[in-house]
């Protein structure tokens, strides 16, 4: 980390209620791209954690008795900082998560903008009047912050699942302590020294972490907490939605994904291919969103292939740190070790593989992208979510039969599809069960639109006017007036 140019971003210690928290035992964090120590973050002992929540709760009557102008002052500011901070906040995702710094810089960029974009939704909070049916009654709602949340995030967007979160927590008057994943606490607690620096008051943004058992445990029973917010895998989004039922907590899950990409026959095949790269090999793969199975109508299946292998060819593996990767290395060896399962299976069940010419020779956590074709849905890969640089190709000839094997999932996040034709755009995108839709592109993620997903990938939504609703409870106020 000494190439940082702001070296207090680099923090091995928790942050809770204003102040750098250590602990006696601690765990080692390793860049994935060579295995090399980057340093230590406190293993928290639980009752340091319910300590944060006591903070946090304690925070909580100053901080949503400010104005929705006054937070969104203080959170501009720390928008502000993300921004000037972005290239240090990058390089130091990069070391921990892998992804190449041009996507890092993105995510960071991504990142600021919900925080951006929440400060402004809590300046515009509002409640109903609601015309009464009894003359002397008048009817009116009010939005008021939940109280204290809790997140558990994931390691492949180490700042944005934290500020999509946290910010529209912190927008509508609530405080939030979040745990980050273990292999990416850095970015975490970087953005928590540029929240101190930003004047968020203490105790309103927390960061804890250790043993994901023990502190999601609180996170999810503590009875000072109201709402908890979850992403990463289906099984540990289930877990913990059952560990929240016995306080009846509201419950956010942005879970896994098992996205089809459709190209009909009448599509703009160039169009599908360059946006088919984007939407599989993003963050190599790791992304919930990220495609899992490519339709093909038989008529431009041979098309298709041809130039996507082409420039899946033209992808370099290699450290995300360096100039010209395009896809940096895999998380964990276990990440490695799953994703080759699941190849090998298909392999062994008739999907073969294309050569592509460019491949090294992986080692470490490096994991060459590959193309496999003949994939059905007897195989586990298309059936589980891949999360890595494989792409698997599957023909189709009709509409009907497509859009059943592109529901046959208990997955229903992203769906993608390429067509000219108006008309089977507006079925299609009816009738295909998932949360978000890109017709006619590869890339839909934003801090606008609402990102969430149905089936067994979910339960909300994030971004969007409607992020901020999960962190608002609604009064009804009837008052008699006679
Ligand atoms: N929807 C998405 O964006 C994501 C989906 N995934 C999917 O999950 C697969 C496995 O990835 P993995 O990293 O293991 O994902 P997990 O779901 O296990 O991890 C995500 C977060 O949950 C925490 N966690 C894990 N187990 C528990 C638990 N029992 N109690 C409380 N918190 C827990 C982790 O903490 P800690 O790191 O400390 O263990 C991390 O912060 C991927 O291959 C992918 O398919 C993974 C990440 C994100
Ligand atoms: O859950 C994920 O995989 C992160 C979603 C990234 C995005 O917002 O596109």
């Amino acid at each position: 980390m000494d190439q940082l140019k702001s070296p207090s971003l680099f923090r091995q210690s928790c942050y809770i209620n204003g102040q750098w928290v250590s602990a006696e035992e601690t765990i080692n964090v390793a860049n994935p791209a060579n295995q090399a120590v980057l340093g230590q973050i406190p293993a928290l002992p639980t009752d340091a954690v319910n300590l944060a929540v006591e903070h946090a709760h304690d925070a909580m009557d100053a901080w949503r008795a400010q104005t929705g102008k006054q937070r969104a002052a203080i959170l501009r500011r720390w928008f502000n900082l993300i921004e000037e901070n972005a290239d240090d906040l990058a390089l130091i995702m990069t070391l921990e998560q892998g992804k190449p710094l041009h996507e890092a810089k993105g995510e960071i960029l991504y990142a600021a903008s919900f925080i951006e974009w929440f400060a402004e939704e809590g300046k515009r909070i509002y409640g109903d009047t609601i015309p009464q049916t009894v003359a002397s009654t008048r009817i009116t709602t009010l939005k008021q912050p939940i109280g204290v949340c809790s997140a558990i995030t994931p390691w492949n967007f180490p700042a944005a699942m934290i500020t999509r979160k946290a910010a529209p927590a912190l927008a509508a008057g609530c405080t939030i302590v979040v745990k980050p994943a273990t292999e990416t606490p850095f970015t975490a607690l970087a953005l928590a020294e540029l929240a101190d620096q930003a004047g968020i008051p203490a105790g309103v943004f927390n960061v804890v972490t250790g043993d994901s058992r023990a502190i999601g445990g609180v996170l999810t029973s503590h009875p000072l907490i109201s709402k908890f917010s979850f992403t990463g895998s289906t099984p540990v989004g289930r877990l913990l939605a059952e560990q929240c039922a016995s306080t009846i907590k509201k419950t956010s899950l942005e879970l896994g994904g098992n996205a089809p990409f459709i190209v009909f026959d009448d599509a703009d095949v160039d169009k599908a291919v360059a946006s088919g790269i984007a939407a599989k090999f993003r963050n190599g793969g790791q992304t919930c969103v990220c495609v899992n199975r490519f339709y093909i109508h038989s008529d431009v299946y041979d098309e298709f292939l041809t130039k996507f292998t082409a420039k899946v060819a033209q992808l370099n593996v290699g450290n995300g740190a360096e100039a010209g990767t395009d896809i940096g290395p895999m998380i964990t060896s276990k990440a490695v070790q799953d994703m080759q399962a699941l190849v090998d299976d298909a392999l062994e069940r008739g999907a073969k593989q294309i050569p592509l010419g460019n491949e090294i020779e992986e080692h470490g956590n490096f994991f060459n992208p590959k193309v496999l074709v003949d994939v059905d849905h007897s195989m586990r890969i298309a059936n589980e979510e891949i999360f890595g640089p494989v792409a698997t190709l599957i023909r189709f000839d009709s509409e009907e039969e497509v859009l059943k094997m592109a529901n046959d999932t208990i997955y229903g996040l992203a769906s993608y599809f390429f067509s000219n034709d108006i008309r089977r755009v507006t079925r299609v995108a009816e009738r295909i069960e998932s949360g978000m839709v890109g017709i006619n592109t590869g890339i839909i993620s934003n801090e606008v639109a609402p990102f969430g997903g149905v089936k067994q990938s979910g339960l909300g939504r994030e971004g969007s006017k409607y992020g901020i609703e999960d962190y608002l409870e609604l009064k009804y106020l009837c008052l008699d007036v006679d």
